[in-house]
């Protein structure tokens, strides 16, 4: 069973500590939805993850049957809100370039195409200047990456709102199709996609993360019960 662990992660900016001691164990095969309110620190936690902004404090591992081990750069795939992809090349010739410099990585027979197909890219969009896709597909493309490379970590920072009611059930399906493979963290402010989409509920709240008890995660007091909890505890 693979894990990560978060071990009291801090992060202040100057005088703000955002971060207080985040304390989790997320586990594969499980997609995980981390609410929080505005400015709660979501993004940041997942900059400390990523490598992006170092923590403070604290650790994060990987864990599993042959030991600990801390979270490198490489581990985690990071679908940014915003995507940050080279505009100047053709969604292919990212693709093709992707795929060249993680051959390693790559244990898959499929080609290019069969890449775009699982994703559901029209062909003819394939060969577009990334710097004319729409939001929704450059996530899309992002999302791909991670198909590719398989990641031990995942993490969206609020990535499915962009997409429009198609493009985003596809992607759901195909979020549930990694999950068993991945350890998945999603964050997002519409409850209902937590609730449809994530076996686990994490709240970033007070500079710490709790689990929501997953026995009201599809009972009808849950909404009431997340905004209760979100507001009292800890917001300052
Ligand atoms: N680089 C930075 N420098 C200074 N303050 C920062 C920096 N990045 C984030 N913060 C502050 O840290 C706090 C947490 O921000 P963060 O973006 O992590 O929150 P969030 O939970 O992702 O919010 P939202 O839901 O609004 O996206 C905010 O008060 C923000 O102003």
């Amino acid at each position: 069973m693979t894990q990560l662990t978060l071990q009291g992660i801090t992060k202040s900016f100057g005088e703000k500590q955002v971060l207080k001691g985040a304390d989790f164990a997320f586990e594969k095969g499980k997609i995980y939805g981390l609410l929080g309110r505005n400015g709660a620190g979501k993004t940041t936690l997942f900059n400390c993850l990523s490598g992006e902004t170092p923590p403070d404090g604290g650790q994060a591992l990987l864990v599993d049957e042959a030991g600990a081990r801390p979270l490198q750069e490489g581990d985690v795939g990071y679908v940014f809100s915003t995507p940050i992809l080279p505009e100047f090349l053709t969604g292919y010739e990212f693709v093709k370039f992707f795929m060249d410099i993680n051959r390693e990585k790559i244990h898959s027979s499929m080609g290019i195409d069969d890449y775009f197909d699982l994703i559901r890219f029209a062909p003819e969009d394939r060969h577009r200047l990334i710097k004319n896709y729409s939001h929704g597909m450059k996530n899309k493309v992002q999302m791909l990456c991670f198909i590719i490379a398989k990641p031990p970590v995942i993490l969206l920072d609020e990535p499915l709102t962009s997409f429009d009611v198609v493009v985003a059930l596809e992607m759901k399906n195909l979020l549930r199709e990694m999950k068993d493979e991945h350890i998945i963290v999603f964050s997002t402010h519409i409850l209902q996609l937590a609730t449809d989409l994530c076996d686990e509920i994490v709240l970033l709240t007070g500079g710490e993360l709790e689990p929501v008890d997953a026995s009201i995660i599809h009972s009808r007091e849950f909404e009431d019960r997340v905004v209760e909890l979100l507001k009292e505890e800890g917001h300052d």
